[in-house]
């Protein structure tokens, strides 16, 4: 035990108790002579606690505060006071007993630990509001769209209690809607608010298969159906997707025949493997999702109007995400909360930057924003988020499509001959290297990031489409 005199009596106590806090402690008597200092305080000041005690206040900090509020006997609430560059906020106290001051004492608040403090807290707050709004729709959602961020006065909620509602029945559903407005992800969450929830959930995207492989891969094969055929054959997505549901993504792109062998499968509710004789009864749900004017596609004989019918017991268009702006402010603050997560960043985001992704026309949906997005976090130096942190292309657009909007000022346009690395050269890889780069960028933009759509833009091979995505380190 150690303590002090104060007012002729002897104050005991464990100084572990004051010297553990995050705060500075100072306590003077009724002379203004200094009792107490704690380590914290002591640690602000840059001394040790025994140099000072028993020196008068004003010896030690002029115009100090303590001895303010013992002098005018009035509380001192919030001050901001500096010592050798550190600033600090200083509370203070006088100690009154019987209507006499007989001595007073103060807090010290680091402002840097304060300003520690004032960060968490609004990371904290940032993160309350994140579970706010996920609350707030999550009581009227269920947890089968828990990833699928909406904000709470989003079209999406009616829309989505409509996808609920056909998906606990039987019936195939048909999701439309344009490229990365998350149509994958509501096939994923009919699937598991469906009566099939416990089966399998199989993905097939009908526009990144190869013609001549689809009926394999979808129906499966025997043994020596053809030459390269697996030994004891393969079962094919049908089959894989027995109980569960299978979700033919870009349905539009199925070449014609196979749309007719397609509709005999779901009409006779069974299938027989590609060089095979038995019949193989089918229990899968049917999910499918198109960006394409099927009805149009009809007129000009491009898909079957009676698997049309098949396939679109019922459907539902996902409006682009351009058209509920509402939802792209949720989807940010999520996302972002998410990557600073991943990354160990802190950051936020500036105004300017907000009102160009609110702005953007954004044709690759949420994809095109998250990728933007997660560009952003990896680029930036500060704790800011600056518009010149999304990339060159993603500002182009924006500049683009709204040449009026000026809500994105030029300043923030970054150009592309800014990079002057190497600008001299006349190695014609580096340049037809940077210039390849910029093509592929521009093709998977262009595609909304599907990699089997960009490909088709660049009139290349996939294994020449992957080998440049490793090469240029462009992560999909
Ligand atoms: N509302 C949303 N909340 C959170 N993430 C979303 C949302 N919508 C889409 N995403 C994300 O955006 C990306 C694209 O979504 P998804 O693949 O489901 O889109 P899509 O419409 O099926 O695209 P495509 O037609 O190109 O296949 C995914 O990473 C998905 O998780």
């Amino acid at each position: 035990m150690k303590g002090f005199i104060f007012d002729k009596e002897q104050i005991l106590f464990h100084p572990d108790i004051l010297n553990e806090i995050h705060v500075g402690i100072l306590i003077c008597d009724r002379n203004g002579k200094l009792l107490f200092i704690n380590r914290f305080a002591a640690n602000i000041f840059d001394t040790a606690p025994n140099d000072w005690i028993g020196h008068h206040m004003t010896s030690i900090i002029p115009d100090s505060v303590i001895y303010k509020a013992l002098t005018t006997k009035t509380p001192q609430i919030g001050k901001h006071s500096k010592w050798k560059k550190k600033n600090f906020i200083v509370d203070a106290s006088p100690i009154i007993v019987k209507n006499t001051v007989i001595g007073a004492i103060s807090t010290l608040k680091d402002d840097q630990e304060l300003q520690r403090l004032t960060d968490a807290y609004e990371d904290l707050k940032r993160y309350v509001n994140m579970l706010e709004i996920k609350l707030e729709y999550s009581t009227q959602l269920p947890y089968t769209f828990s990833d699928f961020i909406v904000a709470p006065d989003s079209p999406m909620c009616k829309i989505i209690f409509k996808i609920l509602k056909a998906a606990s029945t039987d019936i195939p559903i048909l999701i439309r809607g344009e490229s990365g407005v998350g149509k994958e992800l509501i096939a994923i969450a009919i699937h598991e608010s469906s009566l099939k929830a416990e089966g399998p959930f199989i993905t097939v995207n009908c526009a990144a298969i190869p013609e001549s492989l689809m009926e394999s891969e979808l129906f499966g094969y025997e043994e020596g159906a053809f030459t390269g055929a697996k030994k004891n054959g393969k079962k094919g997505k049908f089959e894989l997707a027995k109980g569960g549901s299978i979700f033919l993504d870009e349905i539009g792109d199925m070449n014609y025949n196979l749309q007719a062998k397609l509709l005999r499968v779901l009409q006779q509710k069974e299938m027989v493997r590609v060089g095979g004789n038995d019949a193989i009864p089918l229990d899968v749900r049917i999910i499918t999702a198109t960006h394409q004017n099927l009805e149009l596609m009809i007129k000009e004989g491009k898909f079957r109007e009676d698997l049309y019918y098949r396939i679109n017991g019922t459907s539902f268009e996902i409006p682009p995400l351009r058209a509920r702006k509402m939802d792209i402010k949720a989807i940010v603050q999520q996302t972002l909360v998410e990557l600073n997560n991943h990354y160990g960043k802190r950051l936020t985001l500036s105004d300017e930057a907000e009102t160009l992704l609110i702005n953007h026309p954004l044709q690759g949906n949420v994809r095109e924003l998250k990728h933007a997005l997660e560009h952003a976090v990896i680029m930036c130096e500060y704790e800011e988020i600056k518009t010149s942190d999304l990339p060159i292309t993603f500002i182009d657009k924006v500049n683009d499509f709204g040449k009026q909007l000026s809500t994105v000022p030029i300043k923030y346009r970054v150009d592309p001959s800014d990079h002057h690395e190497e600008s001299n050269t006349l190695n014609l890889n580096y340049h037809v290297g940077k210039i390849e780069k910029k093509l592929i960028i521009e093709a998977l933009e262009r595609s909304g990031y599907n990699r089997s759509k960009a490909i088709k833009i660049l009139g290349i091979s996939r294994q020449t489409f992957y080998d440049r995505l490793k090469q240029y380190e462009i992560n999909l």
